[in-house]
């Protein structure tokens, strides 16, 4: 087996990497998400934890995987366990400023591991009791770290944004650069080729 594998089910994740013009396959290993670490470690960790058993799955692979957690203060916000969870979160990040971890790792074919995080600054406006209900009933909060995607309807929430989007929407796309690169994955001739064969 050869190229380039994503060790994740996240649509935005796959959506992001299709961006850059790169072809890639998905593999997404369950792994255990428990982390009582601060935000960069743990981030850090787990995407490294998803890499790695990614790769013992894809031999000869470039493995690529990231992990979002959001933080306020001393709290940390993954994914809300249920509606009244996603609630509780809009809540604690309305009219405040917070910060979004993105912990990236690469494996190279060789073995060799490489882990990065990035930390994005997201400022939001006062939320009404109305708009947080009728956005966590539309279902969009669910699957996503602090109860909000910022590419879609919360975005309308942001007042500042200190940082990467890419990384607050789940990869940091400068980082994945960085990172293929240091690993010797040959990035750009990736790139070429995928767009020849597309033709
Ligand atoms: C803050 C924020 C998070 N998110 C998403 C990114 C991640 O998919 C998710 C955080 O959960 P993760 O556990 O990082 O990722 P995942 O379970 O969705 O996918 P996988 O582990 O298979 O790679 O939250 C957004 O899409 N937009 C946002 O604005």
């Amino acid at each position: 087996m050869s190229g380039l594998v994503l060790a994740s089910c996240s649509p935005r994740r796959s959506e992001l990497l299709h961006r850059l013009g790169l072809s890639f396959r998905t593999d997404a290993p369950d792994v255990d998400e428990e982390c009582s670490l601060p935000a960069p470690e743990a981030v850090s960790l787990l995407s490294r934890r998803k890499a790695s058993a990614c790769a013992v799955r894809n031999p000869g692979c470039t493995i690529l995987a990231a992990d979002t957690l959001v933080a306020l203060e001393d709290k940390i916000l993954g994914k809300p366990a249920d509606a009244d969870d996603a609630v509780r979160m809009l809540h604690l990040l309305s009219g405040r400023s917070h910060q979004v971890y993105t912990g990236v790792t690469v494996i190279s074919p060789d073995g060799q591991i490489l882990t990065g995080y990035d930390r994005t600054d997201v400022t939001f406006d006062t939320i009404s009791d109305e708009e947080i209900l009728s956005y966590v009933r539309s279902g969009d909060p669910l699957d996503k770290a602090g109860a909000y995607g910022l590419q879609g309807r919360a975005g309308m929430w942001i007042t500042h944004i200190s940082g990467s989007e890419s990384s607050v929407i789940g990869l940091p796309l400068y980082l994945v650069r960085s990172l293929l690169t240091r690993s010797g994955f040959p990035l750009v001739r990736e790139i070429d080729l995928n767009q020849t064969i597309k033709g």
